[in-house]
């Protein structure tokens, strides 16, 4: 196990990142600092290299060139679990809870870096998964509580509408108390209600200790609840700033917001 740690409130810093398919230039040279207690806005359109570049925070694509630095500690050539054991927790576009366990126990699925013997151990009927398997719903619980929907704690996915089961697997993605946090298009799917609860969830979520990245197409959404913005487009960072000054951009709005009021 890494003796490595994460210390509170470290931004993340993205140096000269690049990735590319055979010859297919995905990302080119983004340079970025990501900081801590800030919700910040990944924005671009279709193709840009959004996911691309969680991929390449999260280990799961290998930067062709660049750095990834926190706290002091290199992290590109590190593999997914290692910078998942260090605090590193994303949701997908796709709501991916698995259908025969409670919502509870979804969530306490997050806390497979900090078991002992891994999550399976705790829910065998042995007197330590036991122990284990306590322990782990209340901090459960705690997360569900923290997003405001404890409530749904024993129900399945198939009992919840869309916007309950977003807000449960965001709560699996921060019962670890991860240093960072990815969401990948939190409001796909969702209505304006389900939204607007997103988003008062996600403001809660702001900490000093966590970097959160919200990657999104909901404007409305980035724009209430995002500190800073970057954005992407055709694999390069185009513009950068806080909402106001990102939605003033004339490229940005060329690009990308523009297609909004189409
Ligand atoms: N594993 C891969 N192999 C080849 N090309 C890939 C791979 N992953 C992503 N790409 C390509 O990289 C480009 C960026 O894709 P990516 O999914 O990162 O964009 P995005 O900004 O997240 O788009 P969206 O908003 O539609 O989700 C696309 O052209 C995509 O086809």
């Amino acid at each position: 196990m890494s003796a490595a740690v994460i210390q509170h409130a470290e931004p993340l810093r993205v140096d000269g990142l690049s990735l590319s398919f055979g010859g297919i230039q995905v990302l080119s040279d983004i340079s970025l600092r990501l900081e801590a207690g800030e919700i910040t806005g990944l924005i671009g359109p279709n193709g840009a290299g959004k996911t691309s570049f969680f991929n390449c925070l999260t280990g799961i694509y290998a930067p062709t060139q660049g750095g990834i630095e926190m706290g002091g500690l290199r992290l590109e050539a590190l593999p997914p679990f290692r910078r998942a054991a260090l605090g590193f927790s994303r949701s997908f576009q796709h709501v991916a809870l698995c259908p025969e366990l409670t919502i509870a126990e979804n969530v306490m699925i997050g806390l497979d870096r900090l078991s002992r013997a891994g999550w399976l151990h705790a829910f065998l009927p042995l007197p330590a998964g036991r122990k284990e398997r306590a322990r782990n719903r209340a901090l459960a619980l705690g997360a569900l509580e923290r997003l405001g929907i404890a409530q749904v704690a024993d129900s399945r996915p198939a009992e919840l509408p869309p916007g309950l089961l977003r807000l449960a697997e965001i709560a699996r993605a921060i019962v670890g108390e991860p240093r960072v946090l990815l969401l990948d298009e939190p409001a796909a799917g969702l209505n304006s209600i389900e939204t607007r609860d997103l988003a008062a969830a996600l403001k809660k979520l702001r900490s000093p200790d966590l970097v959160l990245v919200v990657v999104e197409h909901d404007m409305d959404l980035i724009m209430d609840v995002c500190d800073r913005i970057f954005v992407l487009n055709v694999g390069r960072l185009l513009a950068s700033g806080t909402p106001a000054q990102v939605r003033a951009n004339p490229e940005v709005v060329k690009v990308y917001l523009g297609d909004e009021d189409e």
